[in-house]
């Protein structure tokens, strides 16, 4: 069955501004805001916590199980710090957000990570791991790169996935149902 709405992946390094896009994005235009780590968590889609890397380990079969249901309808920002995972056919637009190191670090350090999540993190930054991962694992049309180290850059990013999410309605011909 075709979506009516489309689905949107905004992914990236931790701390990049997903979950600033994502809120102002669910905010902007009715799509529905799924952070993948609060799936994970509250239904239980991992085999327990990482010590070393303070987050949990998770099973990417029940996480896909967890969401399928809901994101094959359309209409969802998939909120997570990986994306290779999720089947392309469900998938619409990549959105992969970038910073610099010297910001990276200071939003990483205010969350006060330990030294290991921290320098792994910086480093995912600047290897550009999301931005290949992204490309790899999707057509690269709908992979977007976008820059997210001021409150503009988010203001503007927001300004065009909005303008995006109309395109594709008239495109798919779903322009006059409530977004
Ligand atoms: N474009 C931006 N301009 C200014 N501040 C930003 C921007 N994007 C994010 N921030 C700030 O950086 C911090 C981290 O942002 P956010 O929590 O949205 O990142 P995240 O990618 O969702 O992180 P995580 O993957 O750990 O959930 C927050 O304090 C947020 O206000």
């Amino acid at each position: 069955m075709a979506r009516t709405l489309p689905n949107v992946i905004v992914t990236g390094t931790p701390g990049v501004g997903k979950t600033s896009h994502c809120e102002l994005l669910a905010e902007r235009t009715g799509l529905k805001h799924i952070s993948i780590n609060d799936v994970v968590k509250t239904r239980e889609c991992h085999e327990g916590w990482d010590d070393e890397y303070q987050s949990w380990v998770v099973d990417e079969d029940k996480l896909l199980d967890a969401i399928e249901d809901e994101v094959k309808q359309g209409g969802c920002i998939l909120d997570w710090h990986a994306c290779d995972l999720f089947p392309k056919s469900w998938i619409d637009l990549v959105v992969v957000l970038r910073t610099d190191t010297a910001t990276l670090y200071d939003r990483l350090s205010a969350r006060n990570y330990n030294e290991t999540k921290l320098q792994e993190n910086i480093d995912s930054e600047i290897m550009e791991v999301l931005l290949q991962e992204a490309r790899e694992s999707y057509d690269e049309e709908i992979v977007v790169e976008l820059q997210s180290t001021s409150a503009e850059e988010l203001d503007t990013n927001i300004d065009r996935i909005e303008a995006w999410l109309t395109q594709w309605k008239e495109n798919n011909g779903s322009s006059t149902e409530a977004a």
